[in-house]
């Protein structure tokens, strides 16, 4: 359903995406990676927005280059800031789309999407009255609405609250079980740990890796310890024991013997004089593969990602 060969993407001397080759068919694919690492720019290339700088990509069949215009009628683009109407109803947002899009018959199709979103109850209310998890379900609705074979989604449950989140990837993975290809781009680990089928981690503009989360957090098989501490470490660590990197006060290692190694670091850290506020042991999750890929040391990168996910959570 996508395919990419070589895609890429330079603004002048700054190459947003380096020389992208993969294939997604039949799944949910997350494309995950830091701010200004590539996503929007390859979204945007694979949904004809853009044109590549080098490369192609082909959507059912279609050439992004050559078919921009039999690619647009495969896909739907839900970006972060889709637009509906607050003074129109549901209904009427998502007819208005359906004749946009030059469909036969727009109102049928417009009630089947909102049936397959879960709104017909609704669809005679105004929008302005809708709640949020409502709206980004409207908006999958309207996207819905020419019945696309590929669905590209921007952050789709950013600003939502946890049942809105929940509710959304329920929709989102039953389009895909009725055959549909969903690309997504998401900063919540947690959701792609359990939504998406495959994951591509992009830094820099390359894709670093594209795998089943299950396999990647195999890959960071051993145990995290989580020491906070607001003091500086300034020796080096023991053999076997990977410093994964610090948010804030808190620092992450990665250890063969999670119990082990608090005991360890423990005395390490009391050697030099440091106080300790709390230690933990975990197994690894998807944040932990995407740190230790991504390299979060540099605690400057740290501090932007942290007030990110803040600024994205009071949305
Ligand atoms: N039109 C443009 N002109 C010049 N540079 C651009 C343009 N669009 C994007 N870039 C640059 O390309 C790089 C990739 O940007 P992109 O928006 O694709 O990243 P992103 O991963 O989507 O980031 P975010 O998570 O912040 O949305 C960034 O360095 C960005 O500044």
């Amino acid at each position: 359903m996508i395919e990419t060969f070589g895609l890429t993407k330079r603004f002048g001397s700054l190459t947003a995406v380096d020389d992208l080759t993969t294939r997604i068919d039949g799944e949910i694919f997350g494309l995950l990676g830091p701010n200004g690492s590539g996503k929007t720019t390859t979204v945007k290339m694979l949904t004809t927005l853009l044109t590549p700088t080098a490369g192609d990509a082909h959507i059912c069949g279609y050439s992004v280059r050559e078919h921009p215009r039999d690619v647009r009628e495969h896909i739907s683009y839900v970006p972060q800031d889709m637009a509906v109407d607050p003074k129109l109803t549901g209904r009427e947002n998502v007819v208005f789309f359906g004749k946009l899009y030059g469909i036969p018959r727009p109102r049928d199709a417009a009630e089947e999407a909102l049936a397959r979103m879960g709104l017909l109850e609704r669809a005679d209310d105004l929008v302005r009255t809708y709640s949020g998890g409502m709206r980004r379900r409207l908006e999958l609705a309207q996207a819905l609405v020419h019945d696309p074979s590929v669905l590209f989604l921007d952050e789709p449950t950013i600003g939502l609250d946890v049942a809105g989140r929940r509710k959304i990837w329920e929709h989102i993975i039953g389009l895909k079980e009725r055959g549909m290809t969903v690309f997504v781009t998401t900063h919540y680990m947690d959701e792609a740990d359990h939504a998406c089928d495959r994951v591509g981690i992009i830094d820099r503009g390359k894709v670093i890796v594209t795998e089943t989360p299950g396999m990647l957090k195999a890959s960071v098989c051993r145990d995290i310890v989580l020491i906070r501490s607001d003091d500086r470490f300034k020796g080096t660590f023991p053999e076997g024991v990977t410093f994964l990197g610090r948010t804030g006060n808190e620092l992450r290692f990665e250890v063969e013997d999670g119990d082990e190694a608090v005991l360890v670091l423990s005395r390490l850290f009391a050697e030099n004089g440091m106080d300790i506020r709390s230690v933990s042991v975990r197994k690894p999750t998807l944040d932990d593969v995407f740190l230790s890929l991504v390299g979060e040391q540099d605690e400057q990168t740290a501090f932007d990602l942290t007030r990110f996910r803040t600024m994205l959570r009071r949305r």
